[in-house]
């Protein structure tokens, strides 16, 4: 399965001038892209021009040396999309559910039962394709998102914010599929979680007001914020403070007060104690502390 999808200068806009996606370079092959930005920042926009949905105004796109713009059909034979918005119908059980979106995709017969069984064994529904999906809970419906965007075997999966709404049982049981699916495709998570994407990312994309301000491996991003983590107690009081005055990345109740973590140049306080950056502090220091 040959697989590499490559942004050049991607851009989009929505009119009156606003620019949603600006200037995305990318190189993407084989793996788990966590792509992760806050609300707002054109991540379902640039997933959407990459699953066929949207032409970009600007740049280009290409799978495997092609232009997606120019030939949709050949992606979309081997795209699979979980999209933020995706619904079900709550009358139809998993399986007829999937049936119908394989007719759809041209899937008919015992092959496509063959395949709706490996999908719905792959997503842990194998013993529940026969209820409503009425009956099912958020975690359960994303799961059979992530069987009908499987069905075609695709080579590239994108699947957009697909934890909002799930509860944490729920968003680790979605961590843990989405680790196994990687294999030889190329998988793009969207999400402005990043524990989300924290087991499952061999690549980082960080996007914010529409552009691209990282791409590479998750060390590379953590290696950045190397010397700006700091820890240190304070009293109950002066939380809203110090929540005022810097970045605050965590906090934790302790017997002698609140272990505040924070990303900074250097040291915020005299207390200040320096920590290993993990992700989390690394996204907060590209977002808001990096000059
Ligand atoms: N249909 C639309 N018409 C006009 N502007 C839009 C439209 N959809 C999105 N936008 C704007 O484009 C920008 C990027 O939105 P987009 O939904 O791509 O971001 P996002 O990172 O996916 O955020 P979210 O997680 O909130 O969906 C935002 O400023 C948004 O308001």
């Amino acid at each position: 399965m040959s697989v590499e999808l490559v942004l050049q200068s991607v851009g989009f806009d929505y009119g009156r001038g606003h620019r949603a996606v600006d200037g995305v370079d990318m190189r993407l092959g084989a793996g788990v892209l966590g792509l992760l930005g806050p609300n707002g920042a054109g991540k379902s926009t640039l997933m959407r021009i990459l699953a066929t949905l949207a032409k970009p105004s600007a740049g280009q796109v290409t799978w495997n040396g092609h232009d997606i713009a120019r030939e949709p059909n050949r992606l979309r034979a081997v795209l699979g999309y979980l999209p933020q918005d995706f619904g079900v119908y709550d009358a139809l059980d998993a399986r007829e559910f999937l049936g119908f979106l394989a007719a759809v995709k041209g899937l008919a017969g015992k092959a496509a039962r063959a395949r709706i069984d490996a999908c719905l064994e792959r997503v842990g529904l194998a013993d529940t394709g026969d209820r409503r999906l009425g009956q099912f809970s958020g975690g359960m419906r994303q799961r059979v998102g992530i069987a009908q965007a499987l069905l075609n075997d695709p080579a590239l999966l994108i699947v957009d914010e697909p934890t909002v709404g799930l509860d944490p049982d729920e968003r680790m049981r979605f961590q843990h599929l989405i680790t196994d699916l990687a294999g030889d495709r190329l998988v793009i998570l969207s999400t402005h979680i990043v524990s989300d994407v924290e087991a499952s990312a061999s690549a980082i994309a960080v996007m914010a007001a529409g552009q691209l301000r990282f791409h590479g491996t998750p060390g590379e991003l953590i290696a950045r914020a190397a010397g700006h983590v700091w820890e240190w107690t304070v009293p109950e009081a002066q939380l809203a403070t110090v929540r005022g005055a810097h970045t605050l990345v965590a906090s934790l109740r302790t017997p002698d007060g609140i272990r505040v973590r924070v990303v900074s140049e250097g040291a915020p306080d005299a207390h200040a104690q320096p920590a290993a950056p993990g992700l989390q502090d690394a996204y907060a220091w590209l977002l808001n502390g990096a000059h």
